[in-house]
């Protein structure tokens, strides 16, 4: 038959319920008596053990062992014996006289243990074995030691001191006499085998009836039992009345110990013995009688309460016995029953195996179904994550697609309307365009027949036209021819005209030799007197300089000398007052720069005191405008415009040198290495332009020694030299020049003992004034037209000498500082060009030369004249030329524009403009000159403008002076043919 679970386990629920209730059965007919009779509470037993620990740590308080030790702890103190030793022969000083110390090894410690079990036996104490010490048979120990603290204790008891009596029930003096009954019990061998060793008496003291009385009860009698009982001496027959009534007082034997009555027994029976009548006083008697019947009385306790054991041994002897039955059926099967159950037991076995085995199966199947679930659940939790996450994305998408669908709908249906809107704004326009075509339509068939008319007209005019132009042709070939003619005739009137432009290149050179001749009549050697201005404000301080003459005059007065004495007056070619400007000095000197592109040299120098305004003449301020440019810079650039004008004729190369001298040692000034150098070394620099000019000026400025002197700080203590040299080329003849312009910033004229300067600046001012001193005497030598010039006397001379001296010209401007305290330098400086100008030579040159003022002023006339016939004959070639050009015009003749494509008529046309325009300008220009007459030596006509007139050089129209309508009438006079001519040329933009 098939069992199922259910059935399984009922069956064995009641087959268990069955065995329960037999063994249920059995144990309830054996006496109620339970096991636990024999083993002491494990609470009384630990309370036995605090009690014992208490003792031992009060009489060997060094140890300090644990109140609550646990039966092992206490096994582990006490297992060597020492403790027991120690405890002995504290309660008994030198019992035990040799014993080992704690630590010991296990021989040595049973060698104590087995000390003390023989002190305890000497004792004739009850012992334990050594063996129970050492498996922990704790409780047999334990004894032991309660009984020796009674021992040594008898106050106190067996039993400990710490209960008190009141609470000493029943179940603890039952206790004690279980405890001691399994001692005595015949059953117990270990009882049997420790009071084996005891006499029949001890044994009989020992037993739990003959026992002390409680420890509670000899407590509270106290000493009282030992001073009744103990006998001091003598016998009892000896004792008094009062103390053998006091000894059978009932009370007094109630607590007397067993031991204690029966030795007063038999002290009582030895005493009568001893006593060989055998009599025994009455008292004492009945003493004896009291007694014996108090032992009586206990040994008859004992008996019951034997007997009560013994009851009590045979009710659990017969239970065990069932037990055993029991068991011994259970273990042999014999009954039916069992057999039974055990078959049906075995059945279920081996069923229950089955199923477990099944179970186990299952379980696996389970286990394998539940991972396999887990796994499903897993996959699923994932896949619903991963749906939750699509589901969401899925959401999201629909959102933004909702929201982009709403977008674009909205956009559709802006986008919708603006459409409509356009659709009808369309339609409206193309109402409008067809409203406007219809009128175009109209407006153009109107305009179409309009055209018709028209066309039809134009074409008659055009058959008239095309009637003109066939006889305009013949007109045209008419006239073409003409020109032809004419055309021949001009160029034999250019040959001529060519003849003439070929003798006015020889004119012009004559010209030129004049105009060098005028320029030496003027002198070669020419002062300007230059007076700075106040600087900064210092317009109220007094000046030295009392009279500027138009005719180079100049008064200068002696602040510490009143009247005439303090006047001194000189003369120059010209004084300029503090308010002239640049432009106006550099035009007086303008005709020497031209003079260098003549061939001439030409040396230009400034002289004067430190401050006095030489930088400033000859360089101009620093960062100064075109218009406050010095003469350096105007030279240049008057030389590259003159080479310029030229270029048709003669083409000019231009170089620059830049030096210093500095302590009579040449520096060139333009090289990076400024080391001295000897000066045709210096370096060179070919300039194209202005631009490079400023450039090269720029840098050899920078490049000058400059120091501080009391005077000027800025001052500068060297020679400053900027040459520039001039090739020449005559483009038609192939002659060559080579010229020079010097232009030098010499070096503060300043005395020495004014300059307050010692050391290196005393040595640079002597230097100084060394070669300044050599300059007055080179000059001076040649105003006086010595045989020998020094030049060799200063380093300064030297570089000049090529433009001082023989064809060169020099001009000097004396700079002045007008200021009183500069009164005595600035005299100095006047003196020095006094000396140099040679006015006060006029006399010597005069008498030398043979040649007096009116012999010169004659040739000066006559030089006019020569040039005024120049001019004139320049101006009946350009007039010349202009009617040739202008005829045809004025004829009335149309020009052929084959007239102009004649290459050589038309070089040559401009080559001879191109003479003319200076010759023109020049030739002008030195009529002016010429009126200016050279009385006494340099007097320069009463008004000022006149006199620059004069000095003017013939130079192209500035910008500013063809703009302006009030450039001068002679230079418009002299221009205006040759803009005429210009006109007619493709060349005429020279001019412009
Ligand atoms: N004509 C002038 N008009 C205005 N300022 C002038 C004039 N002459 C000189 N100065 C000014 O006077 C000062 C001194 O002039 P500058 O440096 O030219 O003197 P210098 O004689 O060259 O001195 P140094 O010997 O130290 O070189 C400068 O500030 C300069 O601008």
């Amino acid at each position: 038959m098939p069992f199922t679970d259910h059935t399984l386990v009922t069956m064995m629920d009641s087959i268990l319920d069955r065995v329960a209730k037999d063994c249920g059965r059995r144990n309830s007919s054996s006496p109620s008596t339970s096991g636990d009779i024999f083993e002491p509470s494990s609470s009384s037993n630990a309370k036995l053990r605090a009690t014992l620990v208490v003792w031992i740590n009060g009489l060997l308080p060094s140890l300090s062992l644990p109140v609550n030790a646990s039966d092992e702890e206490l096994q582990s103190y006490l297992v060597d014996g020492t403790i027991l030793c120690q405890l002995l022969n504290k309660l008994k000083p030198g019992f035990i006289p040799e014993f080992g110390g704690s630590g010991l090894s296990s021989s040595l410690g049973s060698e104590n243990v087995k000390r003390f079990l023989s002190a305890m036996d000497k004792m004739g104490l009850p012992r334990f074995q050594a063996s129970d010490l050492e498996k922990g048979s704790m409780k047999i120990v334990l004894e032991c030691l309660l009984t020796l603290r009674a021992e040594f204790m008898p106050d106190v008891g067996g039993y400990g001191s710490t209960t008190p009596l009141s609470c000493k029930s029943g179940s603890d003096v039952a206790h004690r006499q279980e405890l001691s009954s399994t001692h005595s019990s015949p059953s117990s061998a270990e009882g049997r085998r420790k009071i084996g060793s005891d006499s029949k008496f001890q044994r009989a003291l020992r037993s739990p009836v003959m026992a002390e009385p409680s420890a509670a009860l000899l407590h509270h009698v106290g000493h009282k039992f030992h001073e009744v009982f103990q006998l001091k001496q003598g016998g009892y027959a000896d004792l008094p009345p009062s103390k053998i009534s006091e000894m059978m007082k009932s009370n007094s034997l109630d607590i007397a110990p067993t031991q204690s009555l029966l030795s007063v027994v038999n002290e009582i029976l030895d005493e009568s013995i001893e006593r060989k009548n055998g009599e025994i006083p009455h008292r004492v008697a009945c003493l004896l009688r009291k007694v014996v019947q108090e032992i009586e009385r206990r040994i008859s306790t004992q008996a019951e309460h034997l007997r009560t054991q013994n009851n009590l041994f045979k009710t659990r002897e017969e239970k065990y016995q069932s037990r055993i039955r029991v068991l011994e059926a259970l273990a042999t099967g014999t009954s039916e029953e069992t057999q039974i159950v055990m078959n049906q037991l075995q059945q279920i076995k081996s069923v229950k195996i089955k199923m477990d085995a099944e179970k186990r199966n299952e379980d696996h199947d389970v286990v394998r179904l539940m991972k396999e679930k887990d796994d499903h659940s897993q996959e699923i939790a994932a896949l619903k994550q991963e749906l939750e996450i699509a589901k969401k994305a899925h959401e999201e998408r629909c959102l933004e697609m909702e929201k982009e669908a709403r977008n674009t709908q909205q956009k559709l249906e802006e986008r919708l309307k603006d459409v409509e809107i356009l659709l009808k704004e369309s339609q409206h326009r193309a109402k409008e365009l067809e409203t406007f075509s219809e009128s175009k339509s109209l407006k153009w068939s109107k305009k179409e027949n309009v055209y018709q008319i028209f066309t039809e007209f134009q074409l008659g005019a055009l058959r008239e036209l095309k009637f003109a132009s066939q006889s305009i042709k013949q007109e045209v070939v008419k006239s073409q021819r003409s020109y032809a003619e004419e055309f021949n005739q001009l160029g034999v009137k250019f040959r001529a005209l060519d003849h003439a432009a070929a003798n006015y290149s020889v004119v012009l050179a004559e010209n030129r030799k004049l105009h060098n001749e005028l320029q030496e009549l003027k002198g070669n050697i020419r002062v300007y007197c230059r007076i700075r201005p106040f600087l900064g404000g210092q317009k109220e301080k007094q000046t030295v300089i009392e009279y500027i003459g138009e005719n180079g005059e100049l008064v200068v007065v002696n602040p510490s000398k009143q009247g005439k004495e303090g006047r001194r007056s000189f003369k120059f070619n010209t004084v300029y007052s503090p308010a002239s400007a640049q432009a106006q000095v550099y035009s007086d000197i303008q005709p020497l720069v031209q003079s260098v592109l003549d061939g001439y040299n030409v040396c230009i120098f400034a002289y004067g005191q430190t401050g006095s305004g030489k930088t400033y003449t000859m360089t101009g301020p620093d960062g100064a405008s075109e218009e406050d440019w010095g003469v350096n810079y105007r030279a240049l650039n008057d030389l590259f415009r003159i080479s310029q004008m030229r270029e048709s004729t003669f083409k000019y190369e231009i170089k620059v040198q830049m030096m210093e001298i500095y302590n009579e040692q040449v520096r060139d000034l333009l090289s990076s290495d400024a080391n001295g150098l000897a000066v045709p070394e210096a370096s060179m620099f070919p300039v194209n332009g202005t631009a490079d000019v400023l450039d090269l000026m720029d840098k050899g400025l920078r490049n000058r020694a400059k120091g501080s002197t009391a005077m000027n700080e800025r001052s500068s203590r060297s020679h400053s030299i900027v040459t520039i040299h001039v090739q020449g080329k005559d483009i038609k003849n192939g002659s060559s020049m080579h010229s020079s312009l010097h232009l030098v910033d010499l070096a503060g004229s300043e005395r020495v003992d004014r300059s307050e300067v010692t050391g290196d600046r005393l040595k640079e001012a002597q230097h100084i004034n060394k070669s300044l001193s050599a300059l007055g005497d080179v000059i001076s030598a040649l105003a006086q037209k010595n045989a020998h010039i020094p030049y060799r006397n200063s380093k300064l001379t030297q570089v000049l000498q090529a433009s001082l001296g023989g064809q060169a010209k020099t001009l000097m401007f004396v700079q002045l500082n007008p200021e009183i305290g500069s009164y005595s330098e600035t005299m100095s400086t006047l003196k020095f060009a006094e000396r140099a100008s040679g006015v006060e030579l006029g006399a010597a040159r005069s008498s030398k030369d043979g040649r007096d003022i009116r012999e010169l002023m004659e040739q000066v006339a006559s030089l006019k004249d020569t040039i005024a016939k120049k001019d004139e004959e320049i101006e009946q070639l350009q007039l010349l030329k202009i009617q040739k050009n202008v005829s045809p015009e004025a004829n009335g003749e149309k020009r052929s524009p084959s007239s102009f494509s004649d290459a050589d008529n038309e070089e040559r046309l401009s080559d001879m403009l191109s003479d003319s325009g200076l010759s023109v300008g020049t030739e002008t220009d030195e009529c002016d000159e010429s009126a200016n007459p050279f009385p006494e030596g340099y007097k320069r006509p009463e008004n000022t403008n006149k006199h620059k007139t004069a000095h003017k050089i013939p130079r192209p129209p500035q910008k500013s002076e063809r703009d302006s309508p009030k450039a001068s009438n002679g230079l418009r006079k002299s221009t205006s043919a040759a803009n005429m001519l210009a006109k007619f040329t493709k060349g005429g933009s020279r001019w412009q």
